[in-house]
């Protein structure tokens, strides 16, 4: 794993305070000892404030896991709902719980199977989240993208993977995403925060 951001900012970062959420707290704890890969308090917050400022009806993410990230979702959302979708009935069972815990299940809908698939059946996506398997960020834009609403946004986590996409451009998986990325920097208006693991925004130009 490469350092993306110097050690001591990452520090400063993690000093400031913070909100405070119970639930929030217990889905981390949950990652921290199952060693299950989640966004991270930044990378959640990021997805709470673009949610804020965009005002979205529908939020599809593909690969919810147990809920962390939909989580961030859901607590922005005025209006709409965000539709969680894993491949695993147990992530999904464990998201119900936490989302009914923080008083959010009116905001989610809960989907098991193939994201990619599940996914085309929802028309004008504002906000599309991909953290699906690394090897299908290509694959599901491609898919998706007819789907999304005129202003929809795109977010990508992990899209510098672990900084392979620099040192290690040999990787199978680090080759697809940095395929992805010159994608999403072509054909969309992007950015790509060095946030944890690289966060990626598009918008359609
Ligand atoms: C990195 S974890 C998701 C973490 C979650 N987004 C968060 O930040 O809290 C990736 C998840 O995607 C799921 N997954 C991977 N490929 C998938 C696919 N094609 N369809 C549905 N789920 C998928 C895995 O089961 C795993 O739970």
């Amino acid at each position: 794993m490469y350092q993306i951001i110097n050690t001591e900012v990452e520090k400063y970062l993690k000093s400031l305070p913070d909100i405070e959420d119970p639930v929030m707290r217990k889905m981390e704890e949950y990652a921290a000892k199952n060693d299950f890969p989640i966004i991270g308090r930044e990378g959640g917050k990021l997805l709470y404030l673009i949610t804020k400022i965009k005002n979205p009806s529908l939020v599809v993410e593909m690969g919810s896991g147990f809920g962390y990230s939909g989580y961030f979702f859901a607590k922005a959302l005025k209006k709409g709902k965000v539709v969680l979708i894993d491949y695993l009935d147990r992530n999904i069972n464990l998201a119900k719980d936490f989302f009914k815990e923080g008083n959010l299940l009116d905001k989610a809908q809960f989907r098991v199977g193939d994201a990619v698939q599940i996914g085309q059946e929802y028309k004008n996506i504002d906000i599309l989240f991909l953290d699906l398997e690394k090897v299908r960020y290509l694959e599901a834009i491609q898919i998706l993208e007819k789907n999304l609403s005129e202003d929809g946004i795109i977010i990508a986590d992990n899209v510098l993977y672990q900084g392979k996409v620099v040192f290690e451009k040999e990787d199978r998986k680090a080759k697809v995403l940095d395929s992805f990325n010159r994608y999403m920097f072509e054909n969309y208006f992007s950015v790509i925060l060095p946030i944890r693991d690289g966060i990626l925004l598009g918008v359609k130009k």
